[in-house]
């Protein structure tokens, strides 16, 4: 039944625990499909690692993460690259495909803190640490009283810091903290109906040379149909919308049976303009319904929204 696979496979990761958690888990399922075969995983530092003084919106966002697994691939010193979905950009470069997507641990955003229960808990002037600008627009948008500063590194960085008192509270991918053994630190989660998660969160995603089609073969088991259906609505929206042009986006797909339904919104940094919708359609279609979906929200005044993003970016 099964494409019968090489003696050897490499698996490029980056560096960080939950990379390496990630890539492990790849590892582990491919073994057990394909026990003939010897599995490696090579981990390497991204400039996305190394960059932390700066959010990642200004120095290039998602791709940062991708580059140098793909250029390992490349120079055929790995056979596949594990990412997190919400870390691959929209479009990915030439002579590049997504072999499988794994089916999604936890999507929901995760408040952490040390002293307090949640966002509604946290005092007048909290200092809330994050990096993303979808939390920040959507922590403003609902708690204007918070002060929002950024947060980057890897998540025991993040959680370093939060403990040192740097922060009152962080907000993190519930999926990360789930996976690395931590979800006693997860005080309470952030439900899709208050803050909708990323395009992709706590999915993992296989990167392999385009063309690779032995490769494509072994790895197609590990896919998961309704994680992939979901995902491919949630970056359509993305796509949309400037695929990793930096702009405070959400989109959120759940799938039952053969149907779909798909949230998302844009919004501005400061959160004060949002467009947001949901839409329902057949899970086969999954971009045609994110098409739908960013043609309401541009109904509601996405493209001023974006444009005003553009505008701030500038200054
Ligand atoms: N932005 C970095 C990133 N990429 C994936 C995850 C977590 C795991 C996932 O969403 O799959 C995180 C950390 C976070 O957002 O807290």
């Amino acid at each position: 039944m099964n494409a019968s696979p090489p003696s050897k496979l490499v698996i490029a990761s980056r560096e960080s625990r939950l990379a390496m958690w990630q890539a492990e888990h790849v590892r582990a399922r491919l073994a057990a499909l394909y026990p003939q075969c010897s599995i490696e995983i090579l981990g390497m530092t991204t400039q996305g690692d190394r960059i932390l003084d700066r959010a990642l919106s200004k120095v290039g966002g998602k791709g940062l993460f991708v580059k140098e697994l793909e250029v390992a691939m490349t120079e055929r010193r790995a056979d596949l690259a594990v990412h997190s979905l919400k870390d691959v950009p929209m479009e990915l470069p030439e002579g590049f495909a997504l072999a499988a997507v794994l089916e999604r641990e936890d999507p929901r955003d995760a408040f952490v803190s040390n002293d307090y229960a949640s966002l509604d808990d946290l005092p007048e002037g909290a200092v809330v640490g994050t990096s993303s600008l979808r939390r920040q627009a959507l922590i403003a948008a609902r708690y204007p009283g918070l002060v929002i500063r950024p947060l980057r590194g890897n998540l025991d960085t993040r959680l370093g810091k939060l403990d040192r008192g740097e922060y009152a509270a962080i907000i993190l991918a519930a999926a990360g903290l789930k996976r690395l053994g931590l979800p006693q630190r997860i005080r309470g989660f952030i439900e899709p109906e208050q803050s909708l998660p990323a395009p992709g969160q706590g999915a993992m995603a296989i990167e392999i040379l385009d063309g690779r089609d032995d490769l494509m073969a072994l790895l197609a088991p590990l896919n998961h149909a309704a994680t992939e259906q979901a995902v491919r609505a949630e970056r359509t929206v993305s796509r949309v919308f400037g695929g990793s042009c930096q702009i405070p986006l959400a989109a959120f797909a759940s799938v039952d049976g053969d149907a779909m339904r798909l949230r998302a919104m844009v919004a501005t940094p400061d959160g004060k303009r949002i467009a947001q919708g949901e839409a329902s359609g057949p899970a086969l279609e999954p971009e045609a319904l994110g098409t739908r979906i960013a043609e309401a929200l541009k109904s509601q005044g996405a493209d001023a929204i974006l444009a005003a993003c553009k505008a701030m970016d500038a200054g």
